[in-house]
């Protein structure tokens, strides 16, 4: 029986009068994978990610998420999580309350939320300021409560927009142990990061996004020779490449080759 991909987007489209701000996208995501999502400034990955945890509504196309359609809420809600750019939290409640209000909001039994709770709090360090009010945590901290609401229901897809934005070298570390993780325990991860080289360590599968259109898709190692230049190209020169206005059309070889190698590979297995 064929698995049904944790993430399936199908001709996804958004468009603000007449420009669109993601056009045509198709995604395929199979769960447990780390996905890297990457594009310039403007490319559309918010808009994607809006679009996929339903807070906006497509123009045309669908998409699914462990099989529920976006467009019925009720259903997706609970198999998602969402670390967006700014986490949404209540200045007047202390971190727990903040993380046991969501938790609720998913149906979390409260001793199953209680335990989740104490476990990520520790994990994040947040444990000796789990009791105070949010006005008064630091940026890192509010970013590090936000990570803990998007997993606390154990969501089987979650969404990271910069999910290391404005944390220390050791909560950063944390976070890119707590993605692998997820991955490992079959949560699949779709992270949106300007920060190549945590794509690099982390994701099966990267794919850019430029001007609303998904230009290349395949693992980092497969990027990456893709890349002009001699010697060791890194993800950073392949992004610049499948970027550059003028290179789209050697982009397009980078999606064939990848499949290519891809029906290879699975013909080899
Ligand atoms: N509400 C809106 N009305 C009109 N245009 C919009 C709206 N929201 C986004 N856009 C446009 O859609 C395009 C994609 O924006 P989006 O925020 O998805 O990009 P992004 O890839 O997330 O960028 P960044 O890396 O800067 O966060 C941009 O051209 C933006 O101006």
């Amino acid at each position: 029986m064929a698995t049904v991909p944790a993430i399936d987007a199908d001709g996804l489209t958004k468009r603000y009068g007449d420009d669109a701000a993601v056009a045509d996208l198709d995604l395929s995501i199979p769960s447990g994978t780390v996905y890297g999502f990457l594009g310039p400034n403007g490319a559309g990955k918010t808009t994607t990610i809006r679009m996929l945890t339903t807070l906006l509504r497509p123009s045309a196309g669908t998409a699914r998420i462990a099989g529920a359609s976006v467009a019925d809420r009720d259903a997706v809600t609970p198999t998602l999580g969402y670390l967006p750019e700014e986490p949404p939290l209540f200045d007047e409640l202390t971190g727990r309350e903040q993380v046991e209000y969501v938790a609720g909001l998913r149906d979390l039994p409260e001793a199953e939320a209680s335990a989740r709770i104490d476990d990520l709090f520790a994990r994040f360090d947040l444990t000796a300021d789990a009791d105070r009010r949010i006005d008064t945590y630091s940026k890192g901290m509010k970013q590090k409560t936000g990570i803990v609401q998007a997993i606390v229901h154990d969501p089987a897809v979650v969404f990271l927009d910069e999910p290391t934005s404005g944390l220390d070298p050791r909560a950063a570390r944390t976070v890119r142990e707590t993605i692998a993780a997820l991955a490992a325990d079959d949560t699949t991860v779709f992270l949106s990061t300007h920060i190549l080289p945590v794509v690099d360590e982390l994701a099966d599968t990267v794919g850019v996004l430029y001007d609303g259109g998904l230009v290349a898709e395949g693992s980092p190692a497969d990027l990456k020779r893709r890349a002009e230049g001699e010697g060791e190209r890194s993800l950073e020169d392949a992004f610049l490449a499948v970027t550059d206005e003028g290179d789209i059309d050697a982009v397009g070889s980078v999606s064939a080759s990848t499949s290519e190698e891809a029906a290879a590979q699975s013909e080899d297995g």
